[in-house]
């Protein structure tokens, strides 16, 4: 049994213009491990958004400064043996420090000694789990059919996966042309849809790894639904208003920066566009 959930739209929607408020405000300092593809685009897109990024990833300084920052990032997209230790002490560290961190478990589904990784890392219980709808499904254990980094599966698809996942943390995102997450709404499962963003977000490598580090911004202002909520819907508002303006990647990408760094309360009011529904059992 499901059921529509129309005040908990509006309550969400209060939320996330709250949030965005909260980020600007507090500019929280997000410690990034990500992948070598990710790191420019997606300081830039943390510094737009009005967090302030830092690619702390060497073993010798990740745990210390994961007690620092306000939140942390892991992403798998290209781990060595050398920043999987450190991805191990800064996961240790902050959930020791009770700091907010998101995984993305990128290639989890294809690639078994990323996807055990992955696993082992959620005994540190991240906040939020963010991918493609084939990582959610693979991290979870119910099967894709991933080839490499992107999905080749729909979100809808991925929504008993992440429900599954969420004996490990407290959101799950799975993103898409619709972007489905799930967490606990009034102590209730909830699935929440995401409408907007644009068919070139894909187009621009790391768009998913920047949103992650976008996730784990907002969980240093706001309690994890709401956070979770907050970061998809600003790449689904940014997406939509660069798309308008540009039609190819590269001025597109250029453009979505600018769309996240102009994002405000007005702009939030006119485009959002979500939709809550309270899972009795999965869908
Ligand atoms: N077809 C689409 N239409 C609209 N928005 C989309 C579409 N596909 C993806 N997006 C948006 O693009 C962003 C990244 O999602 P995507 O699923 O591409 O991540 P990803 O595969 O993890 O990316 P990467 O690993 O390349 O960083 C999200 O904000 C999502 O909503
Ligand atoms: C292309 C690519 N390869 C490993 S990580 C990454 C970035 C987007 O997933
Ligand atoms: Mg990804």
């Amino acid at each position: 049994m499901a059921g529509s959930n129309r005040q908990a739209a509006e309550v969400l929607h209060n939320a996330v213009i709250q949030a965005h408020g909260a980020l600007q405000a507090r500019t929280p300092l997000v410690q990034c491990i990500t992948n070598v593809v990710s790191s420019n685009y997606m300081a830039n897109i943390l510094l737009a958004a009005g967090a302030s990024p830092a690619m702390v990833d060497n073993t010798q300084e990740a745990g210390l400064f994961a007690g620092v920052a306000d939140a942390l990032l892991i992403n798998l997209g290209t781990p060595t043996d050398s920043q999987v230790e450190s991805m191990r002490l800064a996961a240790a560290a902050a959930q020791q420090a009770g700091k907010p961190w998101v995984l993305d478990p990128i290639g989890a589904g294809g690639l078994p000694w990323r996807g055990a990784i992955a696993l082992e890392l959620l005994q540190h219980r991240p906040t939020t789990i963010r991918g493609n709808p084939s990582e959610i499904k693979g991290l979870s254990g119910l099967g894709s059919g991933a080839r490499g980094m992107d999905s080749s599966d729909e979100p809808e698809s991925a929504v008993p996966a992440a429900l599954e996942l969420l004996r490990h943390c407290r959101t799950v995102g799975a993103s898409g042309a619709v972007d489905h997450l799930v967490g606990h709404y009034e102590e209730r499962p909830t699935l929440i849809r995401v409408y907007g963003g644009s068919c070139l977000q894909p187009r621009v490598t790391a768009t998913g790894c920047a949103l992650g580090a976008l996730v784990a911004a907002y969980q240093a202002v706001a309690e994890p639904l709401v956070a979770t909520v907050a970061a998809h819907a600003s790449f689904a508002i940014a997406g939509k208003l660069a798309a308008e303006r540009h039609a190819a990647p590269g001025s597109f990408a250029v453009a979505f920066i600018d769309e996240l760094y102009a994002l405000d309360e007005a702009r939030i009011q006119q485009h959002l566009r979500i939709d809550v529904t309270s899972l009795v059992s999965p869908p």
